[in-house]
């Protein structure tokens, strides 16, 4: 059986049947937390949560290991401001070795559990010059570098239940949901660190060199990450609707005079001093998201 095949509708939708199960909660929004973001997840009230690595079921889907600091590791449910909602307090990254089909995977499980707007954070470097740390950045569209060479989600066979064989990329962070941040956020007063960019994501661990940097914000991106794009493409072939943000941990080195360097530590530091206005942007928002049941 081939890697793709194992993460196969039958395997999702056993997944989402079994949680549903156990919880009463039928979430609208699913939320992915980010570096040192899962914060989150801990918003949500009555909480029903799964680890990761399940000791109770055969759940093909959500047996990963994880492993990277500034992850926990459990899919949370509950309700954010009387909304119900599902988080993924952690979560899976090309290069913690996985396959990009099962990295992906629940986001698919968030389909099927009847989720129908995602929001995805991450943290991520600032190539854009004018980008401080501590910067919020609404992604208005992603470079998908390790898709230029083959390394898609959606490559194998396509399964005609989640969405179409050629999916359209160029409307895939929702328009209103954007203008709906930016309002939230203009309301709350971050309009001085609130900014909107194109996200690159590569396949990490290693921070990216200072070449690698220069021709990236030559290429026109504005932040560089390890994640994302993958599950914003599964999203949208699924047809949920899609908000992502980038929290600027760190400024890319773009100069070979500069003394900084890019490490995890700085990464998790920055996710904890933004944590709070992120959370209330993020939920402020979930009060907001109109749902018709039926987005495409
Ligand atoms: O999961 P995200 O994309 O927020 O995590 C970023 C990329 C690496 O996992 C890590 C590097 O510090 O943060
Ligand atoms: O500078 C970075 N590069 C790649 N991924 C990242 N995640 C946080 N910061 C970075």
């Amino acid at each position: 059986m081939s890697e793709c095949s194992r993460f196969g509708y039958e395997d999702c939708k056993a997944t989402a049947d079994w949680l549903l199960t156990q919880t009463d909660v039928r979430p609208l929004v699913g939320i992915v937390c980010g570096s040192g973001l899962g914060g989150l997840a801990d918003m949500l009230k009555d909480q029903v949560f799964f680890n990761y690595i399940p000791s109770e079921s055969s759940l093909t889907g959500l047996c990963f290991c994880l492993a990277v600091h500034g992850h926990a590791g459990r899919l949370v449910f509950g309700t954010l401001k009387g909304r119900p909602c599902v988080c993924m307090q952690g979560r899976f990254h090309l290069y913690e070795g996985y396959p990009i089909q099962k990295i992906t995977l629940p986001i698919r499980i968030f389909k099927m559990l009847g989720v129908e707007t995602v929001m995805v954070t991450n943290a991520a470097g600032g190539l854009n010059q004018d980008f401080k740390v501590g910067d919020i950045m609404i992604i208005k569209d992603h470079i998908n570098m390790p898709g230029f060479a083959g390394n898609n989600p959606l490559a194998g066979p396509n399964d005609e239940r989640f969405g179409v064989r050629f999916p359209c990329m160029s409307d895939a962070y929702d328009r209103e949901l954007r203008q709906l941040a930016m309002d939230v956020g203009q309301e709350l007063g971050y309009g001085d660190f609130l900014k909107e960019g194109v996200y690159c994501v590569l396949g990490g661990p290693s921070f990216e060199t200072i070449a690698e940097c220069r021709i990236l914000h030559r290429l026109g991106a504005d932040a560089v990450g390890m994640s994302t794009a993958h599950e914003v493409i599964i999203a949208r072939h699924c047809g949920m609707r899609v908000f992502a943000l980038s929290l600027i941990t760190n400024q890319a080195v773009m100069d070979y005079e500069s003394e900084m360097k890019a490490n995890h530590e700085e990464v998790l530091q920055t996710g904890k001093q933004r944590a709070e206005q992120l959370e209330r942007l993020v939920s402020t928002m979930v009060t907001r998201i109109e749902h018709n049941n039926n987005y495409a």
